[in-house]
């Protein structure tokens, strides 16, 4: 089938070491301009860089702020090959008529056995015990060692990672409590705690799984840490901002934690050869990873497929299901039509401008699809027209004001 904009003049450019699975299913789809990049890019070069490309993918280092964004004038999508959709401007995005995709599931597994081994290893004391001895030391001593079975288990956002961790936990004999800004079903025995700080006072261990939003900013801080008992264990596996990294670490140099693991951090560095700076650098009670919660090769491998089809899915045929930011359209086949997207601000008289061109042009609609939000709309028009009334066409429907993306696909 013949594209108006062919698959192989499509740039995509994938940045932080995207899975070889996404460059493989877009090529398998006849796409060939793919630029593979394993870092983020500094902010001059990812302006520069996404003003050419077509699509985007990124993972949860790369920053594409509003200001980015504005260089982005022939960016069709943004794919996160991740669940964070935080490091994007989404308003942004849609303000300029770009659907932003993520995997929301592909990772949630590999976090949630990270959390039930970084529990076992905190409880026995295993960090510290394995510092010594590549130090040369030896501590064989029941003090300040645990089971797992019988201790309580906080769990701080009760989403797909935090259910998992828990239904994991129970099979170990962990008792769960979480807590959720939702109202959520309970699985296993896991029980709502009353609220946060009952949480708190009540787990041997609190393990974080929120998104980055303003209201996770800092959730935990010293007032928080205090709130814990006395010895417990701390795991943060969900955002850098969550905790108030310097507060954690007074906590543990005091004795009142007695460890923690950590795996994102307030600033994290952009790539591998950077150096990575933490006030919890040296302390042997903490696992410290570099933000690998995800990083398993099966993750990775899914997330490559699911969000470069979602974005082949976008590209190819219009359809916007399970965009993060944008109008929902999931659209079928076409097969005997052309198919024209008009992306709009979401103001009066645009629909009508849309459907007096049709009219005017004496122009067959043989489908059409609507979806708004409060800001943008997005109209799919089928029609029987040759490639060069669509072209017109999209050059006519780019005219209307209002209009902020275009596209002819078949
Ligand atoms: N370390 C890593 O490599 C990874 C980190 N993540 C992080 O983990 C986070 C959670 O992932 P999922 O469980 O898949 O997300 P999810 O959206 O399924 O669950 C998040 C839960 O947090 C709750 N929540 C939101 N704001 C809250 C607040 N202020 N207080 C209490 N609860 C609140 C939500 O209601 C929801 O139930 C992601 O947003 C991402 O930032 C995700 C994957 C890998
Ligand atoms: O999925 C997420 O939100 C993550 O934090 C994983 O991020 P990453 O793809 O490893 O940069």
């Amino acid at each position: 089938m013949k594209t108006s904009f062919p698959r192989q003049d499509i740039r995509v450019l994938l940045l932080e070491g995207v899975s070889r699975s996404a460059v493989e299913t877009f090529q398998r789809a006849g796409y060939s301009q793919i630029e593979l990049h394993a870092k983020s890019l500094p902010e001059d070069e990812l302006k520069a860089r996404i003003a050419e490309a077509h699509i985007v993918g990124i993972r949860s280092r790369s920053h594409l702020t509003a200001e980015v964004l504005e260089h982005a004038r022939r960016l069709i999508a943004v794919g996160c090959f991740c669940i964070g959709t935080n490091q994007v401007d989404l308003e942004a995005a849609r303000r300029l008529g770009v659907p932003v995709f993520n995997a929301p599931y592909s990772n949630t597994r590999s976090v949630a056995e990270l959390v039930i081994a970084e529990a076992i290893m905190l409880l026995r004391g295993i960090p510290q015990k394995n510092a010594l001895c590549h130090r040369g030391g030896w501590t064989k001593s029941a003090a300040g060692s645990y089971e797992a079975r019988g201790k309580t288990l906080g769990v701080v956002g009760y989403g797909h990672i935090g259910t998992q961790v828990g239904v994991l936990a129970e099979s170990l004999g962990m008792h769960v409590i979480f807590h959720d800004v939702e109202s959520k079903l309970a699985l296993g025995n896991a029980r709502a705690a009353a609220s946060l700080q009952d949480l708190l006072e009540r787990a041997d261990v609190v393990t974080l799984h929120v998104p980055e939003t303003p209201a996770t900013k800092l959730m935990i801080g010293a007032a928080e840490l205090a709130a814990m008992r006395p010895g417990a264990l701390l795991i943060n596996a969900s955002r850098g901002t969550v905790v108030d990294i310097g507060a954690l670490a007074d906590a543990l140099r005091r004795g009142h934690l007695a460890g923690a693991a950590v795996d994102v951090f307030p600033v994290e560095p952009k790539g591998n050869d950077d150096p990575f700076v933490s006030p919890l650098v040296g302390m042997d009670n903490v696992i410290l990873t570099p933000h690998i919660g995800g990083s398993t090769l099966e993750a990775q491998d899914n997330i490559g497929i699911e969000v470069a089809s979602k974005l082949l899915r976008y590209s190819d045929n219009g359809s916007t299901l399970s965009a993060v930011n944008f109008p929902e359209v999931s659209l079928p086949e076409h097969p005997r039509s052309r198919r024209l997207l008009h992306i709009h601000r979401n103001v009066p008289g645009v629909l009508s401008r849309i459907n007096e061109l049709f009219s005017a042009g004496n122009i067959n609609i043989d489908a059409q699809f609507l979806q708004t939000d409060t800001e943008v709309g997005y109209v799919v028009i089928d029609v029987a027209a040759d490639e060069a009334q669509a072209a017109a066409l999209k050059d006519k429907l780019a005219a209307i004001p209002g209009t902020l993306r275009t596209r002819v696909l078949y």
